[in-house]
């Protein structure tokens, strides 16, 4: 179950009462910020108007096709993999909605914590989500199973009831924070007597791919090499050309709908290589079954198992609960395991990044996980840690985790700003642009993780800030992506004392499908 958001007018009063001298953080922010504004409300309008009437690019940048390529490079000054930039210029330009071309449609942006909240709380309950082209024709050639996140309707709801049930439910997922432990034991193990993390995102994807792996195959995949700063597996090799190919299809001329072209083969060589990895995987779950018949298979709800029994696995749970073909089971597998790779190292390197920019909060994360560092991180433990969780979201507000928000395919008619947006229209709800926005949030540049706690985040609408989605089409991986990541937060910083390197102050990244350094990162490390 999603938590219940409360609505905006419930906070909105305490909201717009905060001055500078009342501001918890106003040691560490300069006092001459602009204070929040009132965000824009929703007005009855008189009159409906039609939604080509909303403000937007015209002319020659609204004709298919040309009209998008003329906002990107070398037509203006934005690129496809920082099109968040794109948008917070619509929204500079045109105010809080936007309607301009993307290909062949119009795509409506809307920027108002109010009016996001408005569309999420309209979605149906199969939300819809645009196509992926690539996925969709390499899907039509070889006739396996389109992914999760491309399904619509029944057939998305079908394969995502059984996932769900597992790897959304907090007791499931609980079981592997143990193992989630000892992995990260495994890598912080790697960093002792160094006094550099160099190549820090390739190594966190080692760390991922170990982790997500468990989650998927439950057996240790041998990423996390200690005597290398980069696993030679096969596997974690063409998962990051798929992902990267995933990422980029949006960007390119889909000339492989025409014919294989090289990239569509290298995608389809990765994929292919990855599945039948995956079929293994599941044959030989189903031969250690057969091998041990009559021995009680647990599903994953078992209170005693703690995770690493060989039957507790995720194979064995979605083979038991009987809904899903093998080859459905299979790529679901896919699309987990792949789902929580890059995704989830980018987290911890750009966190890892604005502790490392801001000592005094890294100081005060050390505080709170210094007695936890030398044990073994359980779900128990991972309740104590408000200040690390406060850190991740407020990492996530400064390089959003998706390009701009997320799309939602509208299912009927709603009223937006005194205009009519109609049923089938793709919107792009844009809080990932709206979190730096001071007119929605106070000190947006500034990394504050102190905002997120109770007793100051009801300051902040939260529909502004929504780095894993919301309702019923979230990320499936969300609870195992912040176990993750926690754990291994708790490892380093409880050891650590982590800086960048002097006369470095960014780490230069662009979107594919989640922001991606472009230049090896280093952290310099010195054991407190
Ligand atoms: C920090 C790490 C991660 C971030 C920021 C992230 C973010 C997201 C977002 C924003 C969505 C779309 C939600 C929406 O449209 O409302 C999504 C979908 C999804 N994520 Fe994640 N994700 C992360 C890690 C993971 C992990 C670890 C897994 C697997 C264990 C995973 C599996 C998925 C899947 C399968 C979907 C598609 C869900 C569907 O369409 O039903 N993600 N993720």
């Amino acid at each position: 179950m999603m938590p219940k958001i409360p609505r905006l007018s419930q906070f909105r009063s305490k909201c717009m009462s905060v001055s500078v001298t009342e501001c918890p953080f106003a040691s560490t922010i300069s006092k001459n910020k602009t204070l929040l504004e009132q965000p824009t409300h929703n007005k009855k309008q008189e009159s409906i108007r039609t939604s080509d009437e909303i403000p937007g690019p015209k002319g020659l940048y609204d004709v298919p096709f040309i009209g998008t390529a003329l906002q990107f490079k070398p037509f203006s000054e934005h690129s496809i993999q920082n099109v968040f930039r794109l948008f917070t210029s619509y929204n500079k330009r045109y105010g809080p909605i936007v309607r301009a071309r993307m290909g062949a449609d119009h795509t409506v942006y809307l920027f108002d914590p109010d009016d996001i909240e408005t569309v999420f709380r309209n979605d149906k309950k199969h939300p819809s989500r645009i196509e992926l082209p690539l996925t969709k024709v390499h899907q039509k050639r070889t006739g396996t199973p389109l992914a999760l996140g491309t399904l619509q309707e029944d057939e998305w709801r079908k394969r995502r009831r059984p996932l769900r049930n597992l790897v959304q439910r907090l007791q499931y997922i609980s079981k592997y924070v143990p193992s989630l432990s000892t992995i990260a034991d495994d890598f912080v193990d790697k960093l002792e007597d160094k006094e550099e993390f160099n190549n820090a995102f390739d190594q966190l994807m080692e760390f991922t791919s170990e982790g997500v792996g468990y989650l998927c195959f439950q057996r240790r995949l041998g990423h996390i090499d200690k005597t290398c700063s980069c696993s030679k597996s096969e596997l974690l090799k063409h998962t990051t050309v798929y992902l990267k190919h995933l990422g980029e299809q949006f960007f390119r001329l889909p000339l492989y709908k025409l014919f294989r072209t090289p990239i569509y083969n290298s995608f389809a060589n990765s994929y292919q290589f990855i599945y039948n990895f995956t079929k293994r995987e599941i044959e030989h779950f189903k031969q250690i079954s057969r091998d041990s018949q009559g021995n009680e298979q647990c599903s994953g709800g078992n209170e005693q198992c703690s995770g690493g029994n060989e039957q507790c696995s995720l194979i064995g749970s979605l083979l038991k609960d009987g809904t899903l073909s093998e080859a459905e089971i299979c790529t679901s597998l896919v699309d987990i395991f792949v789902g929580g790779i890059d995704s989830t190292a980018s987290a911890m390197t750009f966190l890892m990044f604005h502790l490392a920019q801001n000592p005094d909060k890294q100081e005060r994360l050390y505080e709170e996980v210094k007695q936890f560092n030398d044990q073994e991180i359980t779900s128990e433990i991972l309740q104590q840690i408000p200040y690390l969780k406060a850190c991740l979201k407020e990492s996530f507000r400064l390089v959003y985790p998706v390009p701009g928000g997320t799309i939602r395919v509208l299912d009927k008619d709603i009223d937006i700003k005194g205009y009519r947006i109609n049923q089938g229209t793709q919107v792009m709800l844009c809080y990932g642009t709206s979190c730096l926005n001071e007119q929605y949030i106070k000190y947006p540049e500034s990394f504050i993780p102190e905002r997120w706690l109770r007793e100051e985040k009801d300051i902040v609408n939260p529909f502004i800030h929504l780095p894993f989605g919301y309702g019923p089409r979230n990320c499936l991986g969300q609870r195992f992506a912040e176990y993750q990541i926690y754990t291994l937060m708790i490892k380093i910083f409880g050891k650590y004392e982590v800086s960048f390197p002097s006369g470095k102050d960014s780490i230069p990244y662009r979107y594919t499908a989640f922001p991606l350094p472009t230049e090896s990162v280093t952290f310099d490390i010195r054991k407190r």
